[in-house]
């Protein structure tokens, strides 16, 4: 589907990050003599088929929102039998998380990365993308510090779903909305749910739903408390 990497026009350096699913690098390319962030995922540890179709999905999605304000841009994406690596801007300003680790931030810091969030979390349901895992870690900044919305890779498509409902327990426990954890159907205002939990951690340092296991934690959310 996408083109093989070729390792004399992309310079791979350091590790930037890790999630589940992909390594992140600095890479650097020798053409246009910019620096760009690599992510590659391992195709044969995605076993589960839901897994593999967000792998697939991460990709055209990021495709489908290229040049929007506040989301990360993609550059290309290179495929071989084991690996797919997405290029994307570097982000070099690190994430949120790391920002609301050292504590509440002022209402005015909070209300401006709100602000941009939500614009961002707009642009993809106006083309009817749902993020469904929009947490701290995901949220960017650039070396101007411009927030950029990231890692697509639980994203769907709700335009075309059974009545715009998804389905499906995705997401991260502090984060994810009562209806997802509820084995319902649900729309698009997960993200929203996530976003407000977000603004929630930013004032007061802590996340409004926690619990110590996994399970305490779904088990918060669905009390509400
Ligand atoms: N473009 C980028 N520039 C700088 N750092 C990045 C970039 N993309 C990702 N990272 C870093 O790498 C980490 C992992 O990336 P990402 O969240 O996309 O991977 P993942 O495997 O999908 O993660 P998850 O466990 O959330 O599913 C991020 O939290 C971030 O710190």
């Amino acid at each position: 589907m996408f083109e093989s990497l070729k390792t004399d026009e992309l310079q791979m350096n350091d590790q930037i990050g890790q999630g589940r699913f992909g390594t992140v690098y600095r890479c650097f390319s020798k053409s246009t003599d910019q620096f760009f962030a690599c992510k590659t995922i391992q195709k044969n540890i995605l076993i589960d088929s839901t897994d593999r179709e967000c792998l697939d999905n991460e990709p055209k999605i990021l495709q489908l929102l290229t040049g929007k304000p506040n989301i990360l841009q993609m550059y290309k994406v290179y495929e071989d039998e084991s690996y797919v690596h997405i290029i994307t801007e570097l982000c070099s300003g690190g994430d949120l998380y790391e920002r609301v680790s050292n504590g509440p931030l002022s209402e005015k810091s909070a209300a401006l990365i709100l602000i941009r969030l939500v614009s961002a979390i707009g642009q993809c349901h106006k083309l009817g993308v749902a993020h469904r895992d929009i947490k701290p870690d995901n949220v960017l900044f650039d070396s101007q510090d411009n927030l950029k919305l990231a890692d697509f890779g639980s994203a769907e498509w709700f335009l075309g779903c059974d009545g715009k409902m998804m389905e499906g327990l995705v997401g991260t426990p502090c984060y994810v909305a009562p209806e997802v954890l509820l084995g319902r159907k649900y729309n698009e205002k997960v993200d929203i749910w996530s976003a407000g939990v977000i603004l929630y951690i930013m004032l007061s340092g802590v996340p409004p739903f926690y619990g110590d296991t996994p399970t305490e934690t779904f088990e918060a959310v669905l009390r509400g408390i």
